[in-house]
């Protein structure tokens, strides 16, 4: 299990929480008896992106100094071997995922929600693209029209409709049941041999890959050069999409 947590804000990643969550995956990826593993946030609430204090104190001095490039190379990378790993891995989703958060969320192979959670890209509203790998994992896994209705919008995607994009497999109706659905969830993926378990999750995942190696280095190159910009550094320094309450 990965567990996330920054009380004070949401489950934010600050630039510390986003080595350890490094490290973490170094930790999966040694580990060579497992076949599963769940990411969820604690005080039910799953991830609001990167720590939006930290960012603003950045943008809004001298110079962004390449702050936003250096975390998404970080981020891609991580979430990107995350998603190699040869494990099964769920994220169990209460309170919201939201903008890294969201991305976050992509980087496991499935994603079980809490009835009253939701996922939302809401890069849109900061001026910029997704910076995690996101945008790319979301498009392969809902298709292209649903992800540009996703991204645009910058819409809550609520438990039932994001089930019906297909970007969750199973909603949990008592939220406080969440990771113990998910974990369900992943041991009847994983019932049979570990080695066998192991071994196809490689082969769907190398299947699965050819064009996403290229749209990352895309994605990366977008979100460093609007990360900082005039608009998203105005967005950002007033609290990010918790500017825009209410919608
Ligand atoms: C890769 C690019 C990125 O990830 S950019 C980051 C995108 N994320 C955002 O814009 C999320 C901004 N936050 C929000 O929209 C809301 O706070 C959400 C997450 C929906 C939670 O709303 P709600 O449950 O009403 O709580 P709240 O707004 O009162 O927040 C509680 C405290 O948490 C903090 N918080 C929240 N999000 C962040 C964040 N990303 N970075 C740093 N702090 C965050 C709030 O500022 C608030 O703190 P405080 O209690 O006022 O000190």
């Amino acid at each position: 299990m990965i567990s996330i947590s920054n009380p004070g804000g949401r489950n934010s990643l600050s630039g510390k929480m986003m080595c350890e969550l490094a490290d973490a995956v170094d930790v999966l990826q040694a580990w060579e008896g497992g076949a599963g593993v769940v990411l969820h946030g604690e005080n039910g609430f799953f991830c609001a992106g990167a720590d939006l204090k930290v960012a603003a104190q950045h943008m809004l001095g001298p110079s962004e100094n390449g702050m936003g490039e250096e975390m998404s190379y970080l981020m891609h990378h991580t979430t990107s071997r995350l998603r190699a790993l040869p494990l099964i891995s769920v994220a169990a989703i209460e309170g919201a995922a939201v903008g890294g958060g969201a991305e976050l969320a992509t980087a496991c192979d499935f994603r079980v929600m809490a009835k009253d959670s939701y996922i939302r890209f809401v890069h849109a509203l900061l001026s910029v693209v997704p910076g995690w790998g996101g945008g790319t994992r979301l498009t392969k896994i809902v298709g292209r029209r649903d992800a540009l209705r996703i991204v645009c919008t910058a819409d809550k995607i609520h438990a039932d409709q994001a089930m019906a994009f297909g970007l969750c497999d199973e909603v949990v109706e008592t939220s406080t049941d969440t990771v113990k659905v998910a974990t369900g969830f992943l041991q009847k993926l994983t019932a049979n041999s570990t080695a066998a378990t192991r071994a196809l999750k490689t082969v769907v995942s190398q299947a699965d890959d050819d064009a996403y190696r290229p749209s990352l280095n895309h994605e990366h190159d977008v979100f460093s050069r609007m990360w900082g910009n005039k608009a998203s550094a105005e967005q950002i320094g007033k609290g990010g999409a918790s500017a825009r309450k209410g919608d």
